[in-house]
């Protein structure tokens, strides 16, 4: 099958290759002409015969946004648009509308994996009408892991990135309690070797995961992590998944501490421990340190 991909970067690059390697052809854009296979977005839509299939790999927000609405313009009725970024769920029904006005179909793909895609493939969570979706079938069976996981058609148009956005949720939360429990491990004497101790539950564990097999490796690489700052950005999914606990009244205590421990993160300081520390000494008389460097 022909395909366009637009955005050739950690992911996008690596599923341009992944898709060939299948027999697919790939006709890449990206704005950095180093890693483009044309030179404009709309040469892209005019290599591929109709109807034709773009998947758009671009960061969520704005970038998304224009490549939509550019390729809303270049593109003809009974196309159809993938979304396989991280965008966030309800921006969805928005772009399934703007392309329906033309006759253009549109699809939503969560789409996990990272930069390992390549050799292990790419789970999807696919979200949008089934003529659509069906359309598509050879692209995802190409992208997603050997075997039988790793593709839902998880609803109507913004239910593969909902999927994806309570995926990611999962994965602050999950990450969250091996950093709590590697530091604990660290904090104590009692323990020789943290490191070992992560290494020895990747086999019969109940908590042995993909997550602990990357963590073991990035102790590899830093033992004590003594390279890194303690300092974690995220890119919304996690903020989404709280929202969307809120506006349906779940109680989501792990995910939502989870995403409160990166905000902590960027923080030199704490106000809000200043608070506490000049409350108890208010109340209880209780020591507090200066801000002032000895
Ligand atoms: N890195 C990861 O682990 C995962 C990322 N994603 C999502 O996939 C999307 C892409 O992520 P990455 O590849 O990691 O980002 P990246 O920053 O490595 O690549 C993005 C690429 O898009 C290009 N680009 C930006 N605006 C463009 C435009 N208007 N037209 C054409 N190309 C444009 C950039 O030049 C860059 O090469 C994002 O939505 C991200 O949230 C999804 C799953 C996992
Ligand atoms: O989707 C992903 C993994 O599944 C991306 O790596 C995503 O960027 C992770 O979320 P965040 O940047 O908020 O940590």
């Amino acid at each position: 099958m022909q395909i366009g991909l637009v955005g050739l970067g950690k992911m996008g690059g690596n599923m341009r290759e992944r898709l060939r390697n299948a027999g697919h052809t790939v006709i890449g854009y990206d704005t950095d002409p180093e890693k483009s296979d044309v030179a404009t977005l709309a040469d892209l839509v005019n290599q591929l015969e109709a109807p034709r299939t773009v998947w758009v790999m671009v960061p969520a927000g704005d970038p998304t946004q224009h490549v939509i609405d550019r390729l809303a313009d270049l593109l003809k009725p009974y196309d159809t648009v993938v979304d396989g970024g991280n965008s966030r769920w309800t921006d969805d029904e928005k772009h399934a509308e703007e392309l329906s006005k033309r006759g253009i179909g549109f699809v939503d793909a969560g789409v996990s994996g990272g930069v390992w895609g390549l050799k292990n493939g790419y789970a999807l969570m696919v979200g949008g009408e089934k003529e659509y979706v069906d359309r598509l079938r050879p692209v995802f069976e190409a992208l997603k892991p050997e075997g039988p996981y790793g593709f839902v058609h998880a609803g109507k148009v913004g239910a593969g990135h909902f999927a994806k956005m309570v995926h990611n949720g999962i994965e602050y939360a999950m990450m969250q309690a091996y950093a709590e429990g590697w530091e604990l491990l660290e904090a104590v004497d009692s323990v020789d070797n943290v490191r070992e101790v992560f290494r020895s539950w990747q086999d019969g564990t109940v908590i042995r995961s993909w997550l602990l097999d990357l963590a073991v490796d990035a102790l590899d690489e830093d033992e004590h992590l003594e390279e890194l700052r303690g300092y974690a950005q995220d890119s919304g999914e996690g903020r989404w998944t709280v929202e969307a606990a809120i506006d349906n009244s779940v109680p989501l205590p792990a995910i939502t501490a989870s995403l409160f421990s990166r905000f902590a993160s960027r923080q030199d300081d704490s106000p809000q421990m200043k608070m506490i520390a000049a409350l108890r000494n208010q109340f209880g008389g209780h020591a507090v340190e200066s801000a002032k460097k000895a």
